[in-house]
């Protein structure tokens, strides 16, 4: 199990935000989390990664204590750093984690190839579109030495056309690359089609209320998202949201 939440509950002051959260991955696997603005997802994030520390319940990555694991973690925006190109900030992990800089070159070039990215390495943040700068943010997160991978809305900010496309994108990466994502959305449509597992939270304090297991076969095709199944896993999903 490569990220193991059990009874987890967090408050800010009085405020009860999380509460009695219990989740887990496997090696490989994509699971969203669907639940209303402001029931807690980003909160849950921070405590994943070790950002917050005052919380009740057990969180294990690869059967360590938080404090002790690098995770690759997306925030909602792509917070590439605007001082520096494209490059600049895909080499920010390496630099991080030590690797030496005659090596950088090597790692991030086939990188920016996969990406979509080449040709622009050089060019600052504000030169780059919505979708690239995306892909620039998860380039520098898979560059973060970690199998599992926290994306939060990734593609919240983007026009249907890219997101959509930015959705196959993504797919075709974490197969290649066997990552385990943990995916938070307010799409349910984007939770059914990229994931094996969704877990439905409630409003504030957040619970979850229901996990479910997406049956479709992958590689996916987005004429899945047409079917009968797709509409009834919607439609469970709405139901326990309402
Ligand atoms: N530092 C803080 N102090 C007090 N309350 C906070 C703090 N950070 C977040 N909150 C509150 O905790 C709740 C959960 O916030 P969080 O950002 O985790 O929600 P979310 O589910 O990610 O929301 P959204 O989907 O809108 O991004 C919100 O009501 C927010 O106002």
């Amino acid at each position: 199990m490569i990220l193991e939440i059990e009874k987890l509950s967090k408050k800010y002051g009085d405020v009860e935000i999380i509460k009695d959260l219990n989740l887990h991955i496997k090696k490989g696997e994509f699971i969203s989390i669907v639940g209303p603005s402001g029931c807690g997802k980003s909160t849950l994030f921070k405590i994943i990664t070790g950002l917050l520390t005052e919380y009740t319940g057990r969180v294990r990555i690869d059967g360590s204590m938080v404090k002790n694991k690098v995770i690759s973690y997306l925030p909602q925006k792509d917070l590439l750093l605007p001082w520096k190109t494209l490059y600049e900030n895909a080499a920010i992990p390496l630099e991080i984690s030590g690797v030496k800089k005659e090596r950088w070159k090597e790692i991030i070039t086939p990188l920016m190839e996969e990406f979509g990215l080449s040709g622009f390495e050089n060019r600052y943040p504000h030169e780059l579109s919505g979708g690239m700068r995306q892909r620039g943010g998860l380039l520098r997160s898979f560059l973060i030495d970690s199998d599992l991978m926290l994306l939060d809305e990734p593609f919240g900010a983007l026009d249907a056309l890219t997101r959509s496309s930015m959705q196959d994108w993504l797919l075709e990466i974490w197969k290649k690359h066997n990552h385990s994502i943990l995916f938070i959305t307010h799409d349910i449509e984007e939770a059914v089609y990229l994931s094996d597992r969704v877990y439905i939270m409630s409003a504030r304090p957040g619970r979850f209320l229901d996990e479910l297991e997406i049956k479709f076969p992958r590689p996916r095709k987005k004429e899945v998202i047409l079917s009968q199944d797709f509409l009834e896993y919607k439609g469970r999903i709405l139901e326990k949201l309402k």
